[in-house]
């Protein structure tokens, strides 16, 4: 099986316009002709006046047939079938990727639990199959048992395998990918035909596309100024009827094509798959194009610290005991405290004090059978009960409040603002009695031992980016689990904007509710069950393809890399398609300018000989200068195909001075850029008899 999608850009730069090829146009012709069906038409009010149009001019050729009259019917259905090239060949870009995510889904046959066998397109939400090395995961799940490395290359196009493990939240999988050591049980949590795969295949593939709420807003306004007009040309024949030259037919639906704005109407759909299709090239699968659309209006980041500025790899690096206690007596508490413990944290503890301390690294039986306590974002503690004794680690400031207020707490605190002032991560181990009050203040049973330092380090290059995000007016806030001082020592390092440190995931939501009050919009990327209320409440939340279901249900974008920074690339894709929509808009509008002035001198020329003046361009004949202007508008639409697939280039910096700037390139533009093209066409075209 090998699929081959595209790699992911490293940087969130655009994708080159390699991805456009000419051949497209030719390849996707046959879809477009099936396109002038008026039933497709018709959800598109500016083209389908242009439908009409062509209709109506090619009966009046019919009629009374000129040179002439056809040659502006024939173009007025090549402009229609343009438009619907345009979204044939975005179409067919996105039904290439679908095509290598279909290659993913499997045919294999699942084993469950109990060994019975079924066909992956039989199983239904639950099932628990076992999955051995060597073996293609059926289905969307999670493992309920075991730990696997796993061959995501299918999906992911990365070939470096992946480590996937019960508990913690690295937890998913995806059908289609493969175990390549050892054994895991996976709960399936995606009916076959509702995997992840698929939703992204029907959305790639156009059948799922709606139009977001600003390509709502955006064909109201084209729909009105098609309306305003149609109103102009209509109310133009009366008066063109008192000053003794009534117009035909076929010259006013001409002049109204040309006003019209055909341009951003023919290339609004392509617009909106081809944002869509960008983020499937960086291996990020959005669930719907209104998120693609958020994303290009986020004005604040929220960025986990670990994992995402920082390398997340936080691990024990050594161990500071209390005046008084052992450094053995505090290494084997934060070796019991840790042992059930399958955190990444939990489990380098285990190894530091096996490799620096000469403990066991596996649990006894009796060690075993202790109850364990598992970490949670909101105690910032984790551990075991044995013996009536409970063994603690965790947040300094989360141990203190447990242990009551007979603790060295001076000293603790002043070891661990020392560790956090370098970027590290004190974690307090204590233990104490559950006494008959179920209190552990008992000052005979509680104490703590010491800190446990977790080293982490921040990306090299995260400054840049967040620079980066800063000229575009985006706010970059860290969140943390972690205490004040280790996050504005990491912050510090990372030039991000604003931290929110010791963090629980009701902290995040109000965060962004906050935020979103201030009328901003946020985007947040996720793994763990503890960020779905966050990731469901932002604007845009990219869950990691590697954390638990919750989180990718929650979210409305998966990566399927599981790279946190992934978001800064997805904002910039959205962004991108934004301004692309707002560039061609205004090329769209500025070029009625020179149309205009082709095409109402030479419709009355006849009457007012004076208005030979005002044919700046000197062109030929007023049949010449019309079908010209026609001729310009439809292929305008062809020649924008691949900038509206690949999306204007952009710096990064504010949107005021982004907006400025197209409306210079793209206003002066589109006023220049048809004078001279009705001025060329109209060399060629005054040479067909009849016309010219
Ligand atoms: N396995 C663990 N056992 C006990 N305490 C832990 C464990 N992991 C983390 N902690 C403590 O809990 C705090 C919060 O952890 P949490 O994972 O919620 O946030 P974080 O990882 O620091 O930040 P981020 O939101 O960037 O992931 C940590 O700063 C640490 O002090
Ligand atoms: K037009
Ligand atoms: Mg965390």
């Amino acid at each position: 099986m090998t699929a081959v999608l595209e790699r992911p850009q490293t940087t969130g730069r655009p994708v080159g316009a390699g991805t456009f090829r000419p051949a497209l146009l030719l390849e996707s012709l046959p879809t477009a002709l099936r396109k002038l069906d008026p039933r497709h038409q018709v959800r598109n009010p500016v083209m389908f006046v242009v439908w009409v149009g062509s209709v109506v001019v090619t009966v009046a050729a019919i009629v009374d047939p000129s040179v002439f009259a056809w040659s502006i019917a024939v173009w007025l259905w090549f402009t229609v079938l343009f438009a619907n090239l345009a979204e044939a060949v975005a179409e067919g870009r996105g039904r290439a990727q679908a095509d290598a995510l279909r290659a993913t889904r499997t045919d294999t046959v699942a084993r469950l639990e109990d060994g019975r066998e079924v066909a992956a397109t039989e199983l239904t939400l639950g099932d628990r199959v076992v999955v051995e090395a060597g073996q293609t995961i059926p289905g969307d799940g999670e493992i309920v048992e075991g730990i696997a490395t796993v061959d995501e290359s299918a999906i992911t196009g990365e070939s470096a395998p992946v480590v996937r493990e019960s508990g913690g939240d690295l937890s998913s999988v995806t059908g289609g990918t493969t175990v390549l050591s050892d054994r895991i049980v996976v709960r399936i949590t995606a009916r076959p035909g509702d995997s992840f795969v698929d939703r992204m295949i029907a959305l790639v593939e156009g059948a799922q596309r709606q139009k977001t709420p600003n390509e709502i807003a955006l064909t109201i306004l084209l729909s009105a100024l098609t309306i305003v007009f149609l109103l102009a040309v209509v109310t133009l024949q009366p008066m063109a009827t008192y000053s003794g030259g009534p117009q035909s037919l076929v010259v006013l639906v001409a002049l109204l094509v040309c006003l019209i704005p055909t341009t951003i109407g023919a290339l609004l759909s392509a617009i909106g798959i081809a944002g869509m299709d960008r983020l499937v090239q960086r291996n990020v699968l959005a669930t719907s194009g209104r998120a693609v659309e958020a994303a290009g209006d986020v004005s604040t980041l929220l960025l986990d610290k670990t994992g995402t500025i920082t390398y997340g790899n936080r691990r024990a690096t050594s161990l500071h005991p209390l005046p008084g206690v052992e450094v053995a007596e505090l290494a084997a508490a934060a070796r019991l405290a840790s042992l059930a413990d399958t955190t990444p944290e939990g489990r380098s503890i285990v190894e530091l004090c096996a490799s620096a301390h000469g403990l066991a690294p596996e649990a006894t039986a009796a060690e075993a059978a202790a109850a364990f306590v598992p970490f949670s974002a909101t105690t910032r503690m984790s551990g075991v009960d044995v013996d009536g004794r409970e063994v603690r680690k965790g947040a300094t400031s989360a141990v203190i409040a447990w242990l009551g207020d007979d603790t060295d707490r001076a000293r603790l605190e002043a070891i661990s603002t020392e560790i956090a002032e370098r970027g590290g991560t004190p974690l307090v181990v204590a233990s104490g009695h559950v006494s008959d009050l179920g209190r552990h203040d008992d000052p005979d049973h509680s104490r703590a031992y010491g800190i446990v330092e977790l080293s982490d380090v921040v990306k090299p290059g995260i400054a840049e980016r967040f620079g980066e995000l800063r000229a575009m007016g985006i706010r970059t806030v860290m969140i943390t689990g972690d205490n004040p001082v280790t996050a504005r020592a990491i912050a510090a390092a990372s030039g991000v904007d604003d931290v929110l440190a010791e963090a629980t995931p009701e902290d995040k939501l109000a965060l962004i509710r906050r935020e979103q009050a201030g009328g901003r919009m946020v985007a947040m990327t996720g793994d763990g069950t503890n960020d779905a209320p966050a990731l469901a409440q932002a604007d845009v939340g990219v869950a990691m393809s590697s954390g638990t279901a919750a989180a990718k249900e929650a979210g409305n974008m998966v990566d399927l890399d599981s790279d946190p920074t992934k978001l800064i690339g997805v904002v910039e894709v959205g962004k991108q398609m934004l301004i692309t929509r707002g560039a061609l808009t205004t090329f769209s509008l500025a070029n009625d300018l020179a149309k205009y002035f082709a095409i109402l001198p030479a419709m009355f020329l006849a009457i007012f000989p004076q208005l030979g003046a005002l044919n700046v361009m000197r062109l030929a004949t007023p049949e010449s200068a019309i079908l010209s202007a026609v001729v310009f508008n439809a292929l305008v639409i062809v020649v924008l195909i691949p900038l509206a697939l690949r999306g204007v280039r952009f710096r990064p910096s504010s949107s005021d001075r982004l907006l400025r700037r197209n409306l210079l390139v793209y206003g002066l533009g589109g006023v220049a850029v048809p004078f001279l093209g009705i001025f060329l066409i109209d060399l060629v075209v005054r040479l067909v008899p009849g016309i010219g």
